[in-house]
């Protein structure tokens, strides 16, 4: 073999079409400098009316502009990449390196068990050998019902992973797979299909019914030693490290049902005390990083959460082909794959499948040096995440996991290792600095990417057609903003942190991908702009001010082009993307309220953060489950606004004026004014109104028309209606 060619494992393309958008990008750029000229040509002078609503309006698009610019850094140069599978199996079959699996859970109502245990045997089932295969479940609420589903688990998978590997099962969840099968059904397998299928139905009432009276059947702690971990646990902040082997790969009686290796299985619940800050997800994450060296060590490690199911059997293979590659493998630090989710309705009423993030953005961030690390489906090297620096003369080998490496017992070896997941045991530690996941930040991921780029290391976006992971996005609106709130405000922390990529990184990573990463890292300050432009200009309509150029004038070129070349750009690129129109609209609608409550918290937030008045930002977990009332509304694309939260007051407010404004023009035309003239002089002006309004017709049904329990709260709309109609008479009459 060694007078091969070099076959390199992956290969990479860039995105056709590149010179076209290049040159309508450029068209556009002129559009914006046209229009920042028309501010600062007719900028009032000082004394003149409406010198400070001009320079507002100018300031906002000034922004608008640079923010736009940045945005090119996700479109500038894509690229694509595809791996050699084959390849990979002829020349390392028989070297391939261990890959540790986390699976990181933190609450059994919100994240139910079924769900967690789902995500494990999905990966456990991987096409990979078993005895190279380790999977960790680290439980940061500690439950004694996840570690029940998860020993149920440790039985069923005995069965599972070789009815997978016979049929070649896809996707390898089961919950997942019968769901995906009860149409169509293969008469071979059918009779495996109904034992299999009657194991797990089984096995999920055992668990769910446990989790429904709160109690663990008797039977179980004489079954498993581990349940009496719990004994002396007091409650989910306050307890020991609780660390089980439920499967020991390196013990030759742990074997499937046709004599098969299994993979090593482990339950971690790291010691919580309230006196110690947990660290969120990345203190989970460090905790298992450490454990896992000691019982199977893999070189690398795949993280996903727990709703994260693998959907695509081969998928650590095709991570394989970017780390072992001969030629450029030495480099990559991890191989991050898109976010997919299972529960996306068709027209994804909140956006949640964020489909031109992971069709378009992330690959213009691979064209510049590797995408961002969002914690989920990614394949690390362990000794990068664990703050290895990238050196050219470090050569790229991958020891080949063997077995017997570690001489004691799964039982001797679990108390001795507690330790490394005790609270103290970080202290006077780089952990969470320079070693693992860092802290003090609600995006943990990104982060932690970002400083690992910043020493040298490249990433890969790697997006196979069949999907990877599918996870569960937020199926309400409060959720969806909340996590959107969590998001925007850990990445501008990074904006303000030692790690900023507008300077930390300045010389370390290169322009582009900076400029992608400011592009997340200003999600919260954009929410001044937009709310000035969905206010002020509508409000002005109210005392019959014109503020954008005359129909007639050249100026208004611009504007009209821009407007309207960005919203068809955008949705030709949803619908390249796989979207539908309708999910375009209400892609946009989610876009304005996300920088009008989400970001906005964000930013005051994290400003007053900065100043010391507010302290560390707490992780909210999204919601895995949802009632089924609200469910429905869910499946039926209706919005759901059935909860108080200081983000729907403003939102409906802004709606409200909205609405006020254009309720308000409409009796001037009827009264006095002439169509002519408003359509002459105020035309723009009137369609961003009408647009604001036409946009916010669901929120207008949420609080008038519905009377299910997702309307708006009798409360919010009161509120909302108050302060709506206060602005609005204020700014009609005060001059
Ligand atoms: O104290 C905690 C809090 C959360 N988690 C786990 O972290 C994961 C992500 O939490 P989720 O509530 O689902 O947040 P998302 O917004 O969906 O998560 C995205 O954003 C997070 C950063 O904000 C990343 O950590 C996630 O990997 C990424 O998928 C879940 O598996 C949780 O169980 C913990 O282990 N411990
Ligand atoms: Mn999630």
């Amino acid at each position: 073999m060694g007078d091969d060619r070099y076959r390199p494992l992956f290969e990479t393309k860039r995105a056709k079409g590149t010179a076209l958008y290049r040159v309508f990008a450029g068209s556009i750029f002129i559009g914006i400098c046209l229009i920042w000229a028309f501010r600062v040509k007719h900028l009032p002078r000082e004394g003149e009316d409406g010198r400070w609503v001009w320079i507002g309006l100018l300031a906002a698009e000034l922004w608008f502009g640079f923010y736009w610019f940045l945005t090119q850094a996700h479109r500038w140069n894509q690229v694509y990449r595809r791996t050699f599978k084959d390849r990979l199996s002829q020349r390392y079959e028989n070297e391939l390196p261990g890959v540790d699996i986390f699976v990181c859970t933190a609450d059994p109502v919100i994240e139910p068990p079924m769900m967690v245990i789902n995500t494990v045997l999905s990966v456990m089932a991987y096409d990979y050998p078993p005895e190279k295969l380790s999977v960790y479940l680290s439980d940061d609420a500690g439950s004694h019902l996840t570690f029940y589903a998860l020993s149920e688990a440790s039985q069923f998978a005995k069965h599972w992973i070789p009815f997978c590997k016979k049929f070649n099962v896809e996707p390898r969840s089961p919950a997942a797979f019968f769901d995906s099968i009860s149409n169509s059904q293969d008469s071979k397998q059918a009779k495996e299909l109904a034992i299999i299928k009657k194991l797990y139905e089984d096995m999920k009432d055992r668990i769910e019914n446990a989790a429904k009276i709160g109690r663990l059947p008797e039977e179980v702690h004489l079954r498993h030693k581990g349940f009496s971990q719990w004994d002396s646990y007091s409650s989910r902040n306050d307890h020991n490290t609780i660390l089980q082997i439920l499967i020991d790969g390196k013990d030759p009686n742990a074997k499937d049902m046709e004599g098969c290796a299994l993979p090593t299985l482990v339950y971690l619940a790291r010691e919580k005390r309230p006196k110690y800050p947990h660290n969120f997800k990345a203190g989970a994450m460090n905790a298992l990083i450490r454990v896992s060296s000691e019982i199977s060590n893999g070189q690398i490690i795949l993280n996903v959460d727990c709703d994260m199911y693998a959907n695509n059997s081969v998928a650590v293979r095709d991570a394989l082909c970017f780390f072992m590659d001969e030629k450029k493998g030495h480099e990559i630090a991890y191989v991050q794959f898109p976010q997919n989710f299972g529960n996306i309705t068709k027209n994804e009423l909140y956006s949640s499948s964020m489909r031109v993030i992971s069709q378009v953005e992330f690959h213009g961030l691979d064209g510049y040096g590797g995408p961002l690390y969002v914690g989920t489906g990614c394949f690390h090297r362990r000794d990068t995440l664990c703050g290895r620096k990238f050196s050219r003369e470090t050569k790229n080998e991958f020891r080949i996991a063997t077995d017997r490496e570690r001489e004691e017992k799964a039982h001797a070896l679990e108390d001795k290792l507690k330790v490394l997941a005790n609270c103290a045991y970080e202290e006077n530690t780089e952990w969470g600095n320079e070693m693992g996941l860092k802290y003090g930040c609600p995006v943990e991921d990104v982060i932690t990417g970002l400083s690992i780029q910043c020493q040298g290391w490249k990433s890969v976006y790697f997006n196979p057609e069949r999907k990877a992971f599918l996870g569960v996005a937020p199926t309400t609106l409060a959720q969806t903003l909340v996590q959107h709130k969590r998001w925007s405000e850990g990445d501008f922390q990074i904006l303000l942190s030692k790690y900023s990529p507008a300077w930390y990184a300045n010389g370390k990573i290169s322009l582009g991908l900076q400029l992608g990463y400011c592009c997340y890292c200003l999600w919260a300050s954009n929410c001044l702009a937009a709310l000035y432009y969905s206010i002020i200009p509508s409000l002005y309509l109210l005392r019959g001010i014109s503020l954008f150029p005359e129909c007639s004038s050249p100026w208004f070129l611009p504007f009209a082009f821009v407007a309207i070349s960005k919203l068809a750009y955008s949705l030709a690129e949803f619908l390249w993307s796989g979207g539908t129109v309708l999910g375009w609209w209400n892609d946009q609608r989610i876009w304005l309220y996300k920088r009008t409550s989400s970001y906005l918290l964000a930013f005051i937030d994290t400003i007053a953060k900065t100043l010391g008045l507010n302290s560390d930002s707490a992780f909210v977990i999204t919601t895995k489950v949802s009632d089924q009332e609200v469910y429905n509304r869910y499946g039926k694309e209706i919005m759901e606004f059935g909860a108080s939260s200081p983000m729907f007051t403003a939102l409906a407010t802004i709606a409200l004026i909205n609405l006020v404004c254009l309720a308000g023009l409409m009796k001037n035309v009827a009264m006095e004014e002439s169509i002519a003239r408003i359509y002459e002089t105020m035309l723009l002006q009137v369609v961003l109104c009408v647009m604001l309004v036409l946009i916010n017709w669901p929120l207008y049904q949420g609080l008038f028309l519905r009377k299910d329990n997702g309307k708006m709260p009798n409360s919010i709309a009161i509120k909302s209606i108050v302060l709506a109609l206060s602005v609005c008479t204020c700014f009609t009459f005060w001059t």
